[in-house]
C-alpha cells in the first residue's frame, strides 16, 4: 500500500532526527579519533593503547559512515502501540551508539531511537507474516535518497490482507521487487531491508558448529552468508573482531562482485579470499588442467606430502662419504639411521628437529676427524681434549662438503622447495604416491619453476605445517635487529648529546644528562620500531597460521578435499557457514555430497539448511534450466522463482562458419538496448578466446575472461568465471559444446543458465543432441521461441 504524503512527511521528520543524531555521533567520534592522533610519546603500553583507541575509533567511524546511505528503512507498528524503526544500525536517544549487541546491552536503559536490524527486536520485521503475526499490526518499508524519504509501503499483518497476497510468505513484497527487478551493476548489495524469512532463520541460526546451507542457483546463499557474517559480528562481536571473519570465494572477480557488501554493512573485520590466495607470499595464477587439479585436490595428497617428506629424511644403503680437509670421513647407514630415528622420535616437525640431526652426524664427522689428526702414532692416545673436538664440529658446520652431506641427509626444506622436487620428478612421485594410477602421477609430473596453482595451496600449506618453521633463524635475526636498533639510537643520543654539549654552557649539561638518563637507548629504540598500524584482517591476510573466528564458504561445492582439511586448520572451532549447491558442481575435484567432505571433520555434527526460493532468476529462464536440472539428477528439485519477467528466453541455430559473426551482432544489438544493465556472454572454456577476442573487436567495452576492476557493461566468460555472479542478460553459446567439455557439463550449463535476472538467449550451430538427451529438450523448448529470430 503507497502512502499519503502527510504519512510522508511525518517519516521525513523522524528520519531527518536520526541523520541528526548520527551526524552528532560522527562528529563525536572524530573529535575522539583526532585527540587519539595528537597524543604523541609514552611507553610501550602507552603507544598500544593509543593504537588500539586508534583502531576502535576508525571502526566506529566506519561503522557510522556506512550507514548514511538508508539509515532507517522499516518500521513496525506493534498490537500494543509500540513503534519500532529499524535500521542498519542502532541508535540511542543518549550518547553512544548501539554501534553492537554487547553496546546495547550496556546502554539497557537508554531509548532506542533506531533498532539494528540485527537485533531480536528487529526480528518480527523479517519473520512477521499474516498468519503468524509475531505482535506486529504493520510494517513499513521505508526509501530514502540523499536522506530525504521517497517512498513508503506499508502491510497491515491481518488475515484478510493475507487472503489477497500473491505468492504467500513474501515480506514487504512491493520493496523485495523493486530490488530484484533493478539493473544490475556488477556489484552485490545488502539485502537487509528485505531479507525473506526463510533467510532471517539462517542469518540468526545460534547453531555453533558448521551450518550448510543448500539452496538452488538464486536463492540468496551469498546474500545470505554475507549478512550472517555480519550478524555474528554484531551479536559476538568481542571475540570475532579480533579474530577476523574469513570469506572464501571461487575467485578474484566473485570476490570484487561481493567486496561491498559487508563495508556496506559497516563490518570491516573480514577477510575475502580465495583457498588459493590463503598462502601469504604465494599468487597462485600457474593454470592447469581440471584433471590435474582433481587428482591434487583428493584427500590421499596429504598422505603423499608426508611421504615425500619422509624420504627427504634419508639414509644411504651402505656408508656416505664425506671430504673434510684432506680427510675421507664416512658416515655408515647405522649412524645415520639412529641420527634420523633420534629427529623423527623428537616428534617435531622436519625442520625444528633437523638441529638433532646436524648435531649427531657433525658429532660423530669430528670425532672421526679428531681420531685420525689427532691421535699419537705411539702409545694411540687421542691428543684433543673435548673442548677442542667441539670446536672441530663447529668448525666443520661452515664446510661445504658437510653440509652438502647433511643437506642430502636431513635437508632443511620449505613447501616450495618441498612440491617443486616432487613434482619435477617421477621417481620422486613414484616414490611418494605409490597407491596412485601412473597416469594420476603422470598428471602431477612437471617441470621446476612456471609458478603455482590454486591446487597447489592447499599442499603447500599441508607441507608447511609438516615441515614447521626452524625459528631459531628468526628469533636470532630478531634479537639482531634488535641491538641493531638499539646501537643506532645510542647513536642518536650521543650524537645529540655531542652537539648539545659543545653548544651549551656547563650549568645547562645536567640537565641533558638527566634526558639522557630517562631516554635511554633502549627505550628510544622501542620508539624507533615500528608501530603495527594493520588492521586484524590484513594480519590474518599476512600469516599463515593465523585462525579465524568463524569461515564462511561460498560456492562451497567447488572445494576439493584438500582445500576443505586447510580450512579446517584454519578454524580449530569449526564454527563455520557453508553455503553451496551441489547441483552446481562443476569441479571435477568438487563435492556432489557434503558429508563426504565434511564427516571426516565434524561427523554427526553439521546441520543442513535448505533455501528453496529463487530471487535472481525469472520463473520463464527456470523453466528451461530445471530441464537441464532434471538431466542432472532426477531427484533434484529446483528452486521457485518468486516473479515472472514476461520475457520468454529465445534460441537462435546459426551455421560453424557464421557462428562469430553473428555472436558479434547479436551482442552488438544487445548491446546497443543495455542501460545501466549488463550482458554476459557464456562460452564453452574453447571458445572463450577466439570469440572474446571477436565480440571486443566489434563492440565497444567489452571485458573478456575475469573482471578487471571496474564493471563493463558486456563480459565474455566461461562457466567457471560466470559462477557465483549474475547479469541483467545472459547469452549462452555453444551449450553442446559445454555439456561436452567437462565431465560435470551439464552442472556447468546449468550454472551458465541461471544468471539471468531478466533475458536469456542462446546462440548454437549444431543440433544440441549431443551427448546427452537434455540439450534435445532444450532445442526443443527453444524452437518455440525461436522461428527463425532471435528476437
Ligand atoms: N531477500 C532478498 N531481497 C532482495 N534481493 C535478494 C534477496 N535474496 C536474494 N536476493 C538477490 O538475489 C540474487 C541472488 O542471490 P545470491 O547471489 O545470493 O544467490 P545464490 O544462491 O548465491 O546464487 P548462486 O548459487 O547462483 O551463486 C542477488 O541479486 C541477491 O541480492
Amino acid at each position: 500500500m503507497l502512502l499519503s504524503s502527510e504519512a510522508l512527511r511525518a517519516e521525513q521528520e523522524y528520519v531527518s532526527m536520526l541523520y541528526g543524531r548520527l551526524d552528532e555521533l560522527r562528529e563525536h567520534v572524530t573529535g575522539r579519533l583526532a585527540r587519539v592522533l595528537a597524543t604523541s610519546g609514552g611507553n610501550a603500553q602507552a603507544r598500544v593503547e593509543k593504537d588500539a583507541a586508534h583502531a576502535a575509533y576508525a571502526e566506529r567511524l566506519a561503522r557510522l559512515n556506512a550507514a548514511e546511505h538508508g539509515l532507517c528503512f522499516g518500521r513496525l507498528d506493534m498490537l500494543d502501540g509500540e513503534c519500532r524503526h529499524i535500521g542498519r544500525m542502532g541508535l540511542l536517544s543518549e550518547t553512544g551508539d548501539a554501534g553492537h549487541a554487547e553496546d546495547a546491552e550496556d546502554a539497557e536503559d537508554t531509548a532506542p531511537l533506531l533498532i539494528d536490524w540485527r537485533a531480536p527486536a528487529a526480528r518480527p520485521f523479517y519473520l512477521a507474516t499474516a498468519v503468524t503475526s509475531e505482535g506486529v499490526r504493520l510494517r513499513r518499508h521505508i526509501k530514502d535518497r540523499d536522506r530525504t524519504v521517497t517512498e513508503i509501503h506499508d502491510e497491515l499483518l491481518d488475515l484478510e490482507s493475507a487472503a489477497g497476497a500473491r505468492h504467500e510468505g513474501l515480506a514487504g513484497e512491493a520493496t523485495l521487487l523493486a530490488a530484484l527487478n533493478a539493473g544490475r551493476t556488477g556489484r552485490m548489495t545488502d539485502i537487509v531491508q528485505t531479507i525473506q524469512a526463510e533467510q532471517d532463520r539462517i542469518i540468526r541460526s545460534e547453531h555453533t558448529g558448521v551450518l550448510v546451507v543448500q539452496g538452488g542457483p538464486g536463492t540468496g546463499k551469498t546474500a545470505v552468508a554475507l549478512h550472517r557474517a555480519a550478524y555474528l559480528l554484531y551479536t559476538r562481536r568481542r571475540q570475532l573482531a579480533r579474530r577476523v571473519v574469513l570469506v572464501v570465494g571461487p575467485n578474484t572477480t566473485f570476490l570484487r562482485y561481493i567486496g561491498n557488501v559487508l563495508p556496506a554493512l559497516g563490518e570491516t573485520s573480514v577477510l575475502l579470499s580465495t583457498v588459493g590466495g590463503l598462502y601469504p607470499g604465494v599468487t597462485a595464477e600457474r593454470e592447469e588442467t581440471p584433471e590435474t587439479a582433481e587428482v591434487k585436490g583428493r584427500l590421499a595428497m596429504a598422505e603423499v606430502v608426508a611421504a615425500a617428506v619422509r624420504d627427504r629424511e634419508w639414509v644411504p644403503g651402505d656408508h656416505l662419504e664425506v671430504e673434510y680437509e684432506g680427510e675421507t670421513l664416512r658416515l655408515d647407514r647405522r649412524t645415520c639411521e639412529r641420527a634420523r630415528d633420534l629427529a623423527r622420535g623428537s616428534l617435531s616437525p622436519h625442520n625444528p628437529a633437523r638441529p638433532l640431526v646436524v648435531r649427531e652426524i657433525s658429532r660423530v664427522l669430528a670425532e672421526q676427524y679428531a681420531e685420525r689428526v689427532g691421535t699419537d702414532p705411539f702409545d694411540g692416545e687421542r691428543l684433543l681434549d673435548d673442548g677442542q673436538v667441539e670446536s672441530i664440529r663447529r668448525e666443520m658446520l661452515t664446510d661445504e662438503a658437510v653440509l652438502a652431506a647433511l643437506d642430502e641427509l636431513w635437508p632443511d626444506l620449505t613447501p616450495q622447495r618441498l612440491l617443486t622436487d616432487l613434482f619435477g620428478s617421477s621417481d620422486r612421485i613414484a616414490s611418494a604416491a605409490p597407491g596412485f594410477t601412473p597416469e594420476d602421477r603422470a598428471l602431477l609430473l612437471r617441470e621446476p619453476g612456471g609458478g603455482w596453482s590454486p591446487a597447489d595451496v592447499p599442499l603447500l600449506d599441508e607441507a608447511a605445517e609438516l615441515l614447521g618453521e626452524d625459528t631459531r633463524a628468526e628469533r636470532i635475526r630478531q634479537e639482531y635487529e634488535r641491538r641493531e636498533r638499539v646501537s643506532y639510537a645510542q647513536g642518536v643520543l650521543d650524537v645529540a648529546m655531542g652537539s648539545r654539549a659543545t653548544d651549551l654552557e656547563d650549568d645547562q649539561e645536567a640537565e641533558i644528562l638527566t634526558v639522557n638518563d630517562l631516554v635511554d637507548a633502549d627505550r628510544l629504540a622501542e620508539r624507533h620500531q615500528e608501530a603495527d598500524h594493520r588492521t586484524s584482517a590484513e594480519r590474518a591476510a599476512a600469516d599463515r597460521t593465523w585462525t579465524f573466528g568463524h569461515v564462511i564458504v561460498d560456492e562451497a561445492q567447488e572445494l576439493s578435499e584438500m582445500a576443505w582439511r586447510l580450512l579446517m586448520r584454519r578454524c580449530p572451532a569449526k564454527s563455520m557457514t557453508v553455503v553451496g549447491d551441489t547441483a552446481q558442481s562443476g569441479d571435477l575435484a568438487g563435492t556432489l555430497s557434503w558429508g563426504r567432505v565434511l564427516d571426516p571433520y565434524v561427523k554427526g555434527r553439521w546441520r543442513l539448511e535448505n533455501l528453496t526460493r529463487n530471487y535472481r532468476v525469472p520463473a520463464e529462464i527456470m523453466a528451461v534450466a530445471t530441464e537441464v536440472l532434471a538431466e542432472i539428477g532426477a531427484d533434484l528439485e529446483a528452486p521457485v522463482s518468486v516473479r515472472e519477467s514476461g520475457v520468454e528466453p529465445w534460441g537462435l541455430r546459426v551455421s560453424p562458419e557464421e557462428l562469430a559473426d553473428r555472436l558479434i551482432e547479436v551482442v552488438a544489438i544487445e548491446a546497443a538496448g543495455l542501460t545501466d544493465r549488463r550482458l554476459a556472454v557464456i562460452t564453452p572454456d574453447s571458445l572463450l578466446e577466439p570469440l572474446g577476442l571477436a565480440i571486443a573487436a566489434g563492440v565497444p567495452e567489452v571485458s573478456v575472461g575475469e573482471d578487471p576492476g571496474a564493471p563493463s557493461p558486456v563480459v565474455v566468460l566461461n562457466v567457471r568465471q560466470a559462477k557465483g555472479l549474475e547479469f541483467d542478460e545472459v547469452l549462452v553459446v555453444e551449450p553442446g559444446l559445454i555439456v561436452a567439455e567437462s565431465p560435470r557439463g551439464l552442472n556447468n550449463l546449468y550454472v551458465a543458465l541461471t544468471r539471468a535476472t531478466r533475458r536469456l538467449g542462446v546462440l548454437h550451430t549444431a543440433e544440441l543432441t549431443p551427448p546427452s538427451a537434455m540439450p534435445r529438450v532444450l532445442d526443443a523448448r527453444l524452437d518455440r521461441q525461436r522461428n527463425g529470430k532471435w528476437r
